[in-house]
């Protein structure tokens, strides 16, 4: 078994030499094909999803076809204490990158309750298929998902993809309810 901060910093150094190739492109798109094809997603009112960075499976695709579908989109902006709070993304709302590198709104309005939002597309740098997560190590979705009563969704492209967890399991790490993959 590793540590996980072992697995993060071999799977940033994996992603920031692979992610920028069309191979991988091609595999988010089959990503987000599952994504949508999928009950959860198609029932889903309210969605909450990131405001991706370079080295994030781009979550621009996502936000647009919940837009298309009349699907409410909030997005996460972080707080004190590793906490964080989801908002709604309007077409007004304006973005910043916040002291940490991390897109987000730059206005706390329009709330959304955590019991408001369905589906909560969960994002991370390794994964199991067993719906192991390992993020970027603030532990904000621990937090934020310990009481979430919604579906978890995460897309774990090949680079992302462990079979079985190679890492430890603490105590407070909140298992992914889906775990979309590449089929091949
Ligand atoms: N696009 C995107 N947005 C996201 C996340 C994400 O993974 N991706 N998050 C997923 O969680 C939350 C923000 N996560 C963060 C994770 C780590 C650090 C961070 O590394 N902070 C400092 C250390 C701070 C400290 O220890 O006091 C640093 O290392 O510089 C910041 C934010 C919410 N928004
Ligand atoms: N509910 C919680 N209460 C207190 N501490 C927590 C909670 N959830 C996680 N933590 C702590 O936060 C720290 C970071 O957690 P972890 O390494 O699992 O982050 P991560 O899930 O990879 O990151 P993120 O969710 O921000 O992407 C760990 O020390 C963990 O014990």
């Amino acid at each position: 078994m590793e540590t996980k901060e072992a697995i993060r910093h071999a799977q940033l150094n994996k992603i920031s030499k692979n992610n920028k190739t069309w191979t991988n492109s091609i595999n988010e798109i089959k990503l987000y094909e599952s994504l949508f094809a999928d009950s959860i997603w198609k029932t889903a009112q309210v969605v909450g999803v990131t405001l991706s960075s370079d080295n994030e499976i781009d979550t621009k695709p996502i936000i647009l076809q919940a837009r298309l579908q009349s699907k409410k989109v909030c997005v996460p902006r972080t707080r004190d204490q590793y906490q964080m709070d989801f908002f709604k993304l309007e077409s007004r709302t304006v973005i910043r990158k916040n002291d940490f590198g991390i897109y987000e709104p730059r206005e706390n309005i329009n709330l959304i309750q955590k019991k408001e939002i369905d589906l909560m597309i969960v994002p991370g740098i390794a994964f199991s298929l067993m719906g192991d997560r390992v993020g970027f190590g603030g532990g904000y979705y621990d937090r934020y998902l310990s009481d979430f009563k919604g579906t978890t969704v995460s897309l774990a492209d090949p680079l992302r993809l462990y079979e079985d967890r190679t890492w430890r399991l603490e105590k407070t790490d909140q298992q992914i309810d889906k775990i979309v993959t590449v089929e091949r």
